[in-house]
């Protein structure tokens, strides 16, 4: 397994527990979607994989990963080129190669043209494509991704779909959250379904068929029957 997550509870204090046994893991080269309604608990769930949460009672086992979050983070007076230098740093990597991709996804991305100005200026679908680059340059076995698909314009949501696939073909494991559900059924091989902290379902479309009643149902009407009530019962 490249990402094993079970987790008892979890919350942002002893007093506040957000998460109730959320259990999943996700292999080589697999693409998972964490979905649910707003407030559901993904982002919560995604700083439990990280490490980053007050109070978590369970266990996270992750091989090497990149994580890109939904608000992208950058360095305060460093421009977008000594970011990916620094990125190299802490990397060891051959440099040429490594230059050579840097490039490269510059010139996808079209940020070729800014590389020596400050990302904390750019457009918010600007620092989110920064954020992708410098994740897919780290070569992980394991990406976590917070929402990507909202802030990207079609062209960049393209480009990511492409290297999401490449990364999986390469034999990356991805987990993905995001309230785009005809994209991540598209794409996504298995789902997890959570709401108000806890599992509702999980597993292949055909899976959440199964658990939602709805045999040839989409993923957003699937999500539909499966979370409606969640919210209102406590
Ligand atoms: N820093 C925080 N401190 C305390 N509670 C928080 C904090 N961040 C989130 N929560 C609470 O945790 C619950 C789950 O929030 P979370 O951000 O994980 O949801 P989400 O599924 O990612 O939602 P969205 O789709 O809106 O991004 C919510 O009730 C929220 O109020």
């Amino acid at each position: 397994m490249f990402l094993t997550a079970d987790i008892q509870e979890a919350g942002y204090s002893e007093d506040s527990i957000i998460l109730k046994d959320i259990r999943f893991a996700i292999s080589r080269g697999e693409l998972v979607g964490l979905i649910g309604p707003n407030g559901a608990g993904k982002s919560t769930t995604i700083k439990a994989i990280l490490g980053i949460l007050n109070y978590m009672k369970g266990e996270i086992e992750a091989r090497e990963y990149s994580y890109i979050p939904e608000r992208p983070i950058f360095y305060e007076r460093i421009t977008l080129w000594e970011h990916i230098d620094f990125l190299l740093s802490t990397l060891e990597t051959d440099k040429k190669e490594f230059y050579e991709r840097a490039n490269g996804l510059l010139k996808t991305f079209q940020l070729s043209h800014v590389i020596h100005h400050f990302p904390e200026s750019f457009s918010k679908g600007m620092q989110q494509k920064v954020m992708l680059i410098l994740a897919l340059l780290k070569k992980p076995d394991v990406y976590i991704i917070d929402e990507p698909f909202i802030g990207l314009d079609p062209r960049a949501v393209k480009e990511l779909l492409q290297m999401l696939h490449k990364e999986k073909e390469n034999g990356a494991g991805i987990l993905m959250s995001t309230h785009v559900l005809d994209t991540a059924e598209k794409i996504c091989d298995r789902f997890i379904l959570i709401s108000n902290g806890k599992l509702v379902s999980s597993g292949t479309m055909d899976d959440i068929r199964k658990d939602s009643g709805l045999l040839n149902g989409s993923l957003f009407d699937c999500f539909d029957v499966l979370t409606t009530g969640e919210n209102n019962d406590g």
